[in-house]
């Protein structure tokens, strides 16, 4: 378990620094950016320990302040009083449609194309292999499952899962390759953005290439949607998955969403269908007959209490183009990179984050100590996370994390990682 290790202690000195000329004009430039923030005012939707700078919202996002009244309602209130009337007279039955109406419009998705519900995992195998069927029914002789060669691994395994229940052959390819699809791709799954460099591969060429060669796509936007646009509709993207609990705060093993374009609904024949999708679910037929639209891609029944945790911490993205949380993520993280340039040691981390817009809204350092400098980190209230072998991660939620905390996380991370001048003590 690896992953412990990020919670810190609130002691010790997380400001002290140097005070040179070069740290002096970043501090400036920092609460020039904060002041001229459009979205500043966000952070007050979350509830955050004071004096922490949180950069693990691209793992688990940060808490809004809606959710806990919500959710303790919800228990009170509906499940308490409401009993089993409360799936109709509290809408908990159509909550996986309402709840991905509300991610609709961050994904650039028309209504009647989002289900929530199942985790990302489970939506991750539902998709390929109602991607693998779709393209079977148009041609019959396709063969193989392509997954791209950097993917988070979950996606990897339920690939090769579906791969042998199927009798497909799962390759791996890179997501520049433009030879990646040919006529045996059935269908290819691709992660939107590379959960260890932060690399955000090209969506639109992406899907393009894929179904220029007759294949179905299936993307992985866990660590694209909610920090930039990604406009499925627009691309004519097929299927797609994602967390809800990165960049969507849903909180912790938050449902995933699912996208289904709407062309292809009365032809979705999916693997895990359940009485939630039947179309009349409480005739209890024998048969399955699939629902009509997106409730054909629900499964069981929906886990009420995080769909509607997730439902109120969508609250946040009142009034906030998604437009203006992209140029905000691109401003901040290469501020960030700005500023370690700056502090750290010349040669002391390597960037694996492209400097191009070719990024999503994590920053990654490699280094040989960096499993031991997170808890460093850590107990000077900056928490980030760290990936085998030798990478650091900090994820940068535009809601919630401002300029200034970018500065002090690097600042603080030049102090632990050795350079002395940056301390003022
Ligand atoms: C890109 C990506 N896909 C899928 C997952 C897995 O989601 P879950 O564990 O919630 O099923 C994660 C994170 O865990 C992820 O980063
Ligand atoms: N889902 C997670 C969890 O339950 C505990 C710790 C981390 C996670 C993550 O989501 C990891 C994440 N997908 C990643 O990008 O590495």
């Amino acid at each position: 378990m690896s992953e412990r290790g990020a919670a810190g202690t609130n002691d010790g000195d997380r400001d002290g620094w140097s005070g040179s000329a070069e740290t002096a004009e970043l501090a400036e430039r920092a609460h020039l950016l904060d002041r001229s923030d459009p979205l500043a005012t966000t952070r007050e939707r979350f509830s955050l320990p004071p004096g922490l700078i949180y950069l693990d919202g691209n793992s688990l996002g940060a808490l809004p302040t809606a959710v806990p009244e919500r959710v303790a309602e919800t228990i009170r209130r509906d499940w308490g009083q409401g009993l089993i009337a409360s799936w109709w007279d509290a809408g908990w039955w159509e909550a996986p449609q309402r709840v991905g109406e509300l991610i609709a419009p961050l994904l650039g998705a028309a209504p009647g194309q989002v289900v929530v519900g199942d985790s990302t995992s489970v939506n991750v195998f539902r998709a390929v292999v109602a991607g693998w069927r779709l393209a079977q029914q148009d041609d019959p002789g396709r063969t193989e499952i392509v997954v791209d060669d950097t993917t988070f691994p979950t996606d990897g395994y339920l690939a090769a899962s579906a791969g042998r229940l199927l009798g497909a052959r799962v390759r791996r390819a890179h997501p520049t390759d433009v030879n990646a699809f040919d006529e045996h791709t059935a269908v290819a799954l691709i992660n939107h953005v590379d959960y260890r460099t932060g690399r955000r591969w090209d969506l639109p060429a992406v899907t393009s290439r894929a179904q220029r060669a007759g294949a179905r796509i299936v993307w992985d936007l866990s660590h694209s949607a909610g920090a930039m646009p990604v406009d499925l509709d627009r691309h004519g993207v097929d299927l797609a998955v994602g967390c809800g609990y990165k960049f969507l705060n849903g909180g912790p093993g938050a449902p995933s969403y699912l996208y289904v374009r709407s062309e292809l609904q009365d032809r979705l024949d999916q693997p895990l269908p359940g009485w939630s999708s039947h179309a009349e679910p409480f005739a209890m037929e024998a048969d399955h007959r699939p629902a009509p639209g997106i409730v054909r891609a629900r499964g069981g029944t929906p886990e009420i209490l995080s769909l509607l945790a997730l439902e109120a911490a969508l609250e946040v993205w009142q009034g906030v183009e998604i437009e203006q949380v992209r140029a905000k993520s691109l401003a901040l993280t290469g501020f960030f990179m700005e500023c370690v340039d700056a502090l750290t040691e010349p040669g002391r981390f390597r960037v694996l984050t492209p400097r191009g817009d070719d990024r999503g809204s994590q920053v990654s350092l490699s280094a040989p100590d960096a499993a031991a400098l997170l808890p460093r980190l850590a107990d000077a209230l900056v928490v980030g996370d760290h990936r085998p072998p030798d990478v650091l991660r900090f994820g940068f939620a535009p809601l919630y994390v401002g300029f200034t905390d970018a500065l002090r996380a690097a600042r603080t991370l030049a102090r632990v990682a050795g350079r002395r001048d940056v301390t003022a003590g």
